[in-house]
């Protein structure tokens, strides 16, 4: 993958969003505003407009029990579960596979009244960054999107407004081994999530709906995606 034509923005990108989403929020800058809570789950969004179109940047902190980083990011990542978590998602296609942790996508999400319907052209980069700040912790595992051309795909063509997002998936595992020495099970573990999000919704759209659809969308989505994790892997070995 080190020599693909994507390569080099694909690192600095993932160096960049890595270290946006390792920030806490008061670190981030000032601005940002709790605009959804739902027992550990906290979502924030900053508003902010570019030409007039809504862009507000959305940050999301969650703790799910009993689920690891780098099952909530290898859920993520591929492509045959997205349909079963991705509700606003309508047709989505695998448009290259430049290497075993970094795939090409082309999404068109359900349209979503009176804007009109989306679609999105990103590459999408899975992987495990050593842990740091505790060296025998597990490690993070990170998916970072990224908006991207595609020569076959170009944008406003057909009936769709194409969107241009950046969004980053930060895993953090938490392990707290059993007191009586007994086998790690998934009692013992526990995962925090940072979700970052910029999106561009191309073609302009009216910022009252918009920021309606993300306060509506964001946190269904949150909370669907790490419950559908929680379903898929509660009676499998554990991964690390
Ligand atoms: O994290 S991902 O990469 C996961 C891979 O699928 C991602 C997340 C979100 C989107 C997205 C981008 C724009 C919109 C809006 C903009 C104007 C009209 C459609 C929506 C609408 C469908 C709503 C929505 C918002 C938030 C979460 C899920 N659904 C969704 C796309 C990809």
């Amino acid at each position: 993958a080190s020599q693909h034509r994507l390569w080099p923005e694909i690192e600095k990108t993932v160096k960049q969003q890595v270290a946006m989403a390792r920030m806490g929020i008061g670190e981030c800058g000032s601005g940002w505003q709790l605009f959804a809570e739902d027992g550990e789950m906290k979502m924030y969004r900053r508003e902010e407009e570019i030409d007039g179109m809504v862009v507000d940047p959305l940050k999301a902190v969650h703790v799910v029990k009993g689920i690891t980083g780098h099952e909530v990011c290898h859920h993520f990542f591929s492509p045959q579960y997205r349909y079963d978590w991705e509700t606003t998602l309508e047709q989505m296609t695998v448009l290259e596979t430049i290497s075993d942790d970094t795939l090409l996508f082309l999404q068109t999400h359900k349209r979503i009244w009176p804007a009109s319907q989306r679609d999105v052209v990103f590459w999408s980069h899975i992987r495990k960054l050593p842990n740091d700040q505790d060296r025998d912790g597990p490690d993070i595992w990170t998916v970072v999107n990224n908006s991207t051309g595609h020569p076959d795909h170009p944008a406003n063509v057909g009936k769709c407004v194409r969107i241009f997002l950046t969004v980053c998936l930060l895993c953090q595992t938490r392990v707290n081994p059993p007191k009586d020495g007994t086998p790690l099970s998934r009692e013992n573990v526990s995962c925090k999530i940072t979700y970052c999000s910029v999106v561009n919704p191309g073609g302009w759209a009216p910022a009252s709906v918009l920021r309606a659809v993300y306060k509506r969308e964001y946190p269904k989505f949150l909370k669907r995606f790490t419950a559908y994790v929680t379903n898929q892997t509660k009676n499998k070995p554990i991964m690390f």
